[in-house]
């Protein structure tokens, strides 16, 4: 199994470089050069096996001969040990074929965590097995840092560095980045969007002298290991409702288009997918794309779904590629066109393929805030403002009722314990493992959104670079 860029370059990586790489070297993102499949057979004989077993399957023939199975078998096992819900990502029931996917019964109480808590052992396994180190860079709109700080702190291997919006996340999900204590991990509140800390994120990766200095990797959902381990979680939920007997519906809320993007993975590799919903805040850039076919930027809104506040989706390239029928030089110009003017048009055929698996909708504050009411209200089940979008969302989708449909719950409540309180008048609290985050001292540096700062403070954070100086 190997590994190419959405943009062409001609190298071609195999699962462990292309893991540590990050972003591809001419600005892309890396995708199998073919997609596996699974049998029905194979899909249907995860009915009942441990979350752990299942992860081994599905990400095993993305992994060929990179990593032995021995070891990723054992690096999956100790990844999901540390959930606090013994099936990992269970499935609830709201209503009449309604399911919600709780994905955050991890670490730092968000989906993210499903990906990054292996992701971040395979990392450690394939360098500490080199003997070399590594410098994360990770923009965040509050959940994947925190994910990241969690589950490489510590090692010896990686030094890790926290982009994130300055005042436009929640406390908790601050907190989860400002307080560890551990040397290697860093955060920065940047003056500015997500859009900036992303954008700044992928500037250093194209700054070859600098991302070869600091060894620079990464672990947003740009990362191929990321993607691979959330298209786990579709196979659990539709097994469990009777795929792949029967067809499947998500909903997804989406921001950088990688969650849902992985749910596109499942279905390349033969899971029956009915249909992938994209659910989108008020900045509802994707849900104007599949609307409209224009990918067109506009001023980002602060919302009470903080991590959806995203204009950007790098993912979305990763399906454009497929859907311009792997053509890497229109993908180039659609993305040149993009830096450029902040737009471009999605050609019709890869428009109108897109449109045969998904759907989208956004949903404005007022009808998060309703929906965040209606379900405490009705089934006393309390949702977080993300999963709310999509709750919202999955509700206006036209469904066939035979079709379960399952809404991905990808933040626990207590992380915006302010908003879900205005919304309902019921504060969720933080777990009791976690009730002392609130009176820890937190640790971060302001800087503006200025390419050549965050590179002096990066570097001076990473070993890798002064390994490399021979300090
Ligand atoms: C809680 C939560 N829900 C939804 C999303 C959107 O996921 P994606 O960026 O993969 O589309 C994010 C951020 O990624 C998030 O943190
Ligand atoms: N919503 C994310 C933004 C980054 O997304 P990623 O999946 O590409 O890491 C966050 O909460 O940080």
């Amino acid at each position: 199994m190997h590994y190419i860029s959405t943009r062409g370059a001609p190298a071609r990586l195999d699962f462990v470089e292309a893991m540590l790489s990050g972003l591809a070297r001419d600005g892309g993102l890396y995708v199998p050069y073919s997609w596996p499949r699974l049998s029905p057979a194979t899909i249907a004989g995860f009915a009942g096996r441990p979350y752990a077993e299942v992860a081994v399957e599905v990400i095993k023939p993305f992994v060929g001969s990179a990593i032995a199975e021995v070891d990723l078998a054992r690096i999956a096992h100790e990844a999901y040990g540390s959930f606090r819900h013994p099936a990992v990502a269970p499935l609830v029931q709201l209503g009449d074929n309604l399911f919600v996917l709780e994905l955050f019964h991890g670490p730092t109480l968000a989906f993210k965590d499903l990906a990054m808590q292996l992701v971040a052992r395979l990392m450690d396994h394939v360098l500490k097995q080199r003997g070399e180190r590594t410098t994360i860079v990770v923009a965040t709109s509050g959940d994947t840092g925190g994910a990241a700080v969690e589950a490489f702190r510590g090692r010896d291997q990686v030094d890790v560095v926290a982009l994130y919006p300055h005042g436009r996340i929640s406390d908790v999900q601050r907190r989860m980045m400002t307080t560890p204590t551990d040397d290697n991990v860093h955060s920065i509140a940047v003056e500015g969007t997500f859009d900036d800390c992303q954008a700044l994120v992928k500037a250093m990766f194209n700054h070859h002298a600098f991302r070869d200095r600091v060894r620079l990797s990464g672990v947003n959902s740009i990362n191929w290991g990321r993607i691979v381990a959330q298209a786990v979680y579709y196979f659990t939920a539709a097994v469990a409702l009777g795929a792949p007997h029967r067809r499947i519906a998500f909903t997804v809320p989406t921001g950088n288009f990688g969650d849902v993007y992985a749910g596109y993975v499942a279905s390349k590799m033969g899971l029956p997918v009915d249909r992938l919903v994209v659910a989108t805040n008020v900045n509802d850039i994707l849900a104007r794309t599949l609307a409209t076919g224009d990918y067109e930027t506009r001023q980002v809104v602060a919302t009470s779904s903080p991590s959806m506040d995203i204009q950007v989706s790098s993912n979305f390239e990763r399906l454009l590629y497929e859907t311009c029928g792997r053509d890497a030089a229109k993908v180039n110009a659609l993305m040149g066109s993009l830096a450029q003017s902040g737009r471009f048009s999605v050609p019709g055929e890869a428009l109108k393929e897109m449109r045969t698996l998904f759907s989208a909708d956004r949903a404005d504050e007022q009808e998060v805030d309703a929906e965040i009411r209606a379900w405490m209200k009705e089934a006393s089940y309390c949702a977080d403002p993300h999963t709310a979008v999509a709750l919202a969302v999955a509700e206006k989708e036209t469904r066939d009722p035979k079709v379960p449909m399952v809404v991905l719950s990808t933040a626990h409540p207590a992380k915006f314990p302010d908003a879900v309180k205005a919304a309902c008048g019921v504060e969720p609290g933080l777990p009791d493992w976690l009730s002392d985050l609130p009176n820890k001292a937190e640790r971060f540096t302001v800087l503006p959104a200025d390419q050549a700062k965050i590179e002096q403070f990066v570097a001076s954070a990473s070993r890798a670079a002064r390994d490399g100086a021979g300090v």
